[in-house]
């Protein structure tokens, strides 16, 4: 397969307004080696996080629902991915970063597949696992990508998450979850790969909780983080406020909250407060 790389076709709605650190280290090195004129920018050193998984296992519709506003629904008429979709999000300082949707027949050993450039300047490694389906061959593929990938940069965030479970009771949730989280590290540990550590997370487009886990992926790439969350602590003990999230109002993505639980109903309330106010924006905008 002969892998063609797409420019980002970045909504209209966002602005480049900063990117990480440079010494957050992923500026640089991967320059040289990226066939994108692009990535001679300097902006171009915001972090990567690539999506990966096999055909149809939802990758564009996770990344058109949370970063597009496209609805659930609309999903159902993506057609397949064939090249790797490039997709800049820099909506405020403390999330730039470039998500890559990459085809689900992604051929690792093909001469055209630069791993080096490719993982090298990646942060986060989001390896989706349709849960509707039988997940053995994904199973497969996963430890195929990530062995590959913690070669070439043992510092990724490597994150599975295992999507789609809408259509699954709560018990078969937690038993696929397990399940998935057994064979996946038993598959490292034969391959004695033990210290790659995996982040499992259970996601659906229809419902909040697909924004909940980006929001942890995204949350792990700001070095900035800790601050955060102190500064949102001593705002809480101050206000009387209950819960604080610092959100990323366009995506509807949580940058950082207080050191308090996360309530998934106080997320989705603050998430739909967020619609009504650009609803009413639009209005009188
Ligand atoms: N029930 C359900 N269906 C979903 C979910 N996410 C995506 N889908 C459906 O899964 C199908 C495939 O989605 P895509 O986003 O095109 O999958 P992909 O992984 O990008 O596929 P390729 O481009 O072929 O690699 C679509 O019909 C989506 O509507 C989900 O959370 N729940």
């Amino acid at each position: 397969m002969n892998i063609q790389y797409e420019e980002p076709t970045l909504g209209s709605s966002y602005s480049v307004v900063g990117s990480f650190p440079k010494s957050f280290g992923y500026g640089g090195e991967d320059q040289d080696l990226d066939p994108d004129p692009e990535e001679a920018n300097p902006s171009a050193s915001r972090p990567r996080i690539l999506l990966m998984g096999l055909r149809r296992s939802g990758k564009s519709s996770i990344q058109k629902v949370v970063f597009h506003k496209m609805s659930p629904n609309e999903t159902l008429f993506l057609e397949s991915t064939n090249k790797i979709y490039k997709d800049d999000v820099s909506s405020s300082s403390f999330v730039s970063f470039q998500i890559w949707d990459f085809p689900g027949q992604v051929d690792f050993f093909d001469p055209t597949f630069d791993s080096e450039m490719i993982f090298k300047g990646t942060g986060a490694l989001i390896f989706v696992i349709d849960a509707q389906d039988d997940y053995m061959e994904a199973l497969g593929r996963l430890h195929l990508t990530i062995s590959r990938a913690y070669k070439v940069n043992p510092d990724i965030n490597f994150e599975v998450f295992i999507h789609k479970v809408d259509g699954l009771s709560d018990d078969h949730k937690i038993e696929t979850q397990r399940d998935v989280h057994q064979r996946a590290n038993d598959d490292l540990a034969d391959a004695s790969l033990d210290k790659l550590h995996l982040s499992f997370y259970l996601t659906s487009i229809y419902d909040h909780s697909i924004f909940e886990a980006f929001s942890k992926v995204v949350q792990k790439l700001i070095p900035q983080l800790p601050t955060l969350e102190n500064l949102l602590n001593i705002f809480i003990s101050h206000s009387g406020i209950e819960k604080a999230f610092l959100f990323d109002v366009v995506s509807k993505i949580y940058i950082a909250t207080d050191s308090s639980p996360v309530d998934m109903q106080t997320y989705e309330l603050c998430c739909d407060m967020i619609d009504v106010i650009i609803d009413v924006s639009c209005i009188y905008g």
